[in-house]
């Protein structure tokens, strides 16, 4: 993100926003609500067209370039109210996924039979089993996703993600109504996506505690701004994140509150 500002009406919801995420690192976003978080996800995934900067992917500038376009890309989200198609079989929800990789133009399509076809199908198939041997979903691949639980609900979309074979997933919220087992399993999917299968991850996340135990690096907004960035801990401890949170400029008050834990 590079000097990015997104404004509604007379609501700038970003201004001047510019950061970067590592390749191979989780990158969290954290704020107060309204702080810009979903704006910027709209932005970075192509749903909104920021009015000035520039977004770059993989050292390209995607600013003219459609969400669509941006999955196919190798750019994958979750969002905050499950977005899977709730009369369809688990299994299908994840064949979804690949849509993105589909070859649609009419030459391709002519063209793209016989050995080379069953190749990229057949790998389809392996790509799908070892997501759902990985999150752990073989026992309900043919339910139906309305019947499941809502933890199970976020790890199917997270699994329709990855049949995308992103370069980044964007998560938004990607624990946000679970209980804490549910959380648990979470984290440690999210940790393995980065380390097993290699792919960065930028989320937006509220629950403070699983932001500290899994990012590398930790940005925080208010107000629509960037009002700093750098290590978990450094972040956490920033009298303006603490501020920004408590709507509170005295620290020290709020440090001993902490502390005397009321
Ligand atoms: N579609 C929209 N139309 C008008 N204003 C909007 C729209 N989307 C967001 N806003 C405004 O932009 C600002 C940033 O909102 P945004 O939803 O990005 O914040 P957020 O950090 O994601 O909040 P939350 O944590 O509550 O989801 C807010 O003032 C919000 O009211």
């Amino acid at each position: 993100m590079d000097r990015v500002s997104l404004s509604f009406g007379g609501v700038k919801a970003l201004s001047n926003v510019s950061f970067s995420v590592k390749e191979g690192s989780i990158t969290s976003v954290i704020g107060p609500n309204g702080a810009g978080k979903t704006s910027l996800f709209n932005s970075i995934s192509g749903f909104y067209k920021p009015s000035e900067g520039d977004v770059r992917f993989l050292g390209e500038n995607v600013n003219k370039i459609t969400a669509p376009e941006r999955a196919e890309r190798g750019m994958a989200r979750t969002f905050q109210n499950i977005a899977l198609f709730k009369g369809m079989t688990v299994l299908d929800n994840i064949k979804l996924g690949r849509h993105a990789h589909l070859k649609t133009n009419v030459l391709d399509a002519l063209f793209y039979f016989g050995r080379a076809r069953r190749e990229e199908c057949e790998l389809r198939r392996e790509i799908e089993e070892r997501i759902i041997d990985f999150l752990e979903i073989d026992h309900i691949r043919n339910q139906s996703v309305a019947n499941l639980s809502y933890g199970l609900q976020k790890r199917v979309e997270l699994a329709r993600a990855l049949a995308m074979q992103p370069k980044i997933l964007l998560l938004d919220e990607p624990v946000a109504g679970m209980n804490r087992e549910e959380t648990e399993d979470m984290a440690r999917f999210i940790l393995d996506v980065k380390e097993e299968w290699g792919v960065t991850v930028l989320m937006v996340e509220h629950d403070m505690g699983l932001v500290m135990d899994l990012s590398d690096h930790v940005v925080c907004l208010n107000f629509g701004k960037v009002i700093t960035e750098g290590l978990p801990g450094d972040v956490q401890a920033h009298p303006d994140v603490i501020s920004a949170y408590l709507g509170s400029g005295d620290v020290a008050a709020l440090r001993k509150k902490f502390k005397e834990g009321k």
